[in-house]
């Protein structure tokens, strides 16, 4: 495959921070959870480009920088293109929220966020939620319902929970709201199944 040039610096630059494409209303989303992890209940999760040994106490295990790849969410180059997003984690409330800003290299129909965009983006939602609770683990399924069209460059909050255990199976449901909370714009429930190793698959 062929070998591009990763600086170090690349592979392991948190994109998860604020940067000059993020709205006003992004900022403030992030700066309520910031606020909310001061007392210990959240915890914002780094993100790089790619998925390092995460844990549930976010400690990272840096591993082997891949040199000819990048995690499909982190794939552009340029600020506020495609999927600008911080995520934060309760471990109490079980949950995982994504403050989410799509960009306009993301669109579907004409000015509204592609849905399967926003599949990514409740997939790695509930995907990280499952792998903190639930160690290791791979989707299985995902039911969407798409309710109301997201505009590129809004800020949603993709609100995941993982609502219960049956053996190696986790049950999450997730919710994609408006940042004011007030609009609906899709619901969706998974499946996740704890491997051994996806590498082993
Ligand atoms: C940055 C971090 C990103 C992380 C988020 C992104 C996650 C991803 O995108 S993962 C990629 C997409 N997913 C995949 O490619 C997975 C492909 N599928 C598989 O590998 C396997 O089917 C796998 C691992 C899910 C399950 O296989 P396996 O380990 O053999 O378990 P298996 O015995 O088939 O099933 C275990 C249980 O789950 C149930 N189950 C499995 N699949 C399903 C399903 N689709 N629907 C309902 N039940 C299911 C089985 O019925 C069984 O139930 P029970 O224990 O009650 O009999």
């Amino acid at each position: 495959m062929r070998q591009t040039q990763f600086s170090q610096a690349g592979w392991l630059k948190d994109y998860a921070l604020p940067n000059a494409s993020w709205s006003q209303d992004m900022l403030n989303l992030y700066n309520k959870f910031v606020e909310k992890s001061k007392d210990g209940t959240w915890k914002r999760i780094p993100s790089y480009r790619h998925i390092i040994a995460l844990t549930n106490s976010i400690k990272l295990e840096a591993e082997k920088p891949r040199q000819d790849t990048r995690i499909f969410l982190r794939n552009l180059d340029g600020e506020g293109l495609g999927f600008e997003y911080v995520m934060f984690f309760n471990p109490a409330e079980k949950r995982v929220v994504t403050v989410y800003q799509p960009g306009p290299y993301l669109e579907g129909y004409d000015g509204f966020t592609h849905g399967g965009s926003t599949a990514t983006m409740i997939d790695t939602t509930c995907g990280i939620c499952s792998i903190f609770l639930a160690g290791k683990s791979m989707t299985a399924s995902l039911s969407i319902n798409f309710k109301i069209p997201i505009l590129l460059g809004s800020v949603v909050l993709v609100d995941s929970r993982l609502d219960r255990m049956e053996g190696r199976k986790a049950f999450l449901s997730c919710q994609v709201l408006s940042c004011d909370g007030q609009t609906l714009h899709a619901e969706a429930t998974a499946l996740f199944i704890q491997v051994a190793s996806p590498s082993q698959r």
